[in-house]
């Protein structure tokens, strides 16, 4: 393997498994492989981007935080895809609900990440590119849940580059096209996915409404987030 260790990652061969759940907080990576795994190895700490690797259910499974935006999960995606033969990256990620539909708590899964993002524009396509997750990864994360009962929405998400954004229309013309819900990087990661010949997938916590302002309280979040969490593990 070349490339490694890499600016972002210190992670020596073999260090990383085939999978990667990766949620935006490193310390939700933290939160996964102090509460999931076992044998754990912290293989990352640079920028205090936490990494583990470990076992759940006797599996090799890796979780490593991937920041907040495209450009950084860009960055961390890439190189676990290209430099160190990571096979799958399962984003687990919080969501503003955008859909009437959608409720605080559900779990959206993103069949497709649209965006206002430029992330593409690298690929030089001579038209629109429609981001979209591994059906595979896809199909068995709804039967592991189902399983589980856990209720899951699947349909098309917004990766926004703006957390605050000027324009207030914005996420309501979204939500005509029946996009569910917003967060800030699954469009990338289903990129650098496709680009790379890898599989990505996102599933996501609701965790406010966008146009209610409904939010949920710290205890709420710690305990939906295990659904999706152990969503994640089941098909790692
Ligand atoms: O909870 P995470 O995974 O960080 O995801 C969402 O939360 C952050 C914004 O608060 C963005 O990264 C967005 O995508
Ligand atoms: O990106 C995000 C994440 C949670 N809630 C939002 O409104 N946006």
């Amino acid at each position: 393997m070349h490339n490694i260790p890499t600016p972002h990652n210190e992670a020596k061969a073999g260090e990383i498994a085939k999978t990667v759940l990766m949620p935006g907080d490193p310390l939700r990576a933290k939160f996964i492989a102090d509460n999931y795994l076992e044998d754990v190895v912290c293989f990352n700490k640079v920028r205090n981007m936490f990494g583990y690797t470990g076992t759940y259910q006797g599996k090799k499974v890796s979780v490593m935080g991937g920041g907040m935006g495209m450009p950084s999960i860009g960055i961390y995606s890439y190189e676990l895809y290209h430099f160190y033969d990571v096979d799958n990256i399962i984003r687990i990620g919080s969501a503003g609900g955008i859909a009437e539909n959608i409720q605080l708590r559900d779990i959206v899964i993103g069949m497709g990440a649209s965006t206002n993002s430029s992330f593409a524009n690298q690929y030089r396509l001579p038209g629109t590119y429609a981001p979209i997750a591994d059906f595979e990864l896809l199909r068995k994360a709804v039967e592991a849940a189902d399983k589980m009962n856990i209720k899951t929405v699947v349909g098309n998400i917004l990766s926004s580059d703006t957390f605050y954004d000027d324009n207030e229309e914005a996420m309501k013309l979204w939500s005509k096209m029946n996009v569910l819900a917003v967060e800030m990087e699954a469009a990338a990661l289903y990129m650098n996915a496709a680009r790379a010949g890898k599989k990505a997938l996102c599933i996501l916590t609701i965790s406010d409404h966008v146009f209610t302002g409904a939010s949920l309280s710290a205890e709420d979040r710690q305990n939906t987030f295990r659904d999706m969490m152990e969503i994640a593990l089941e098909i790692a």
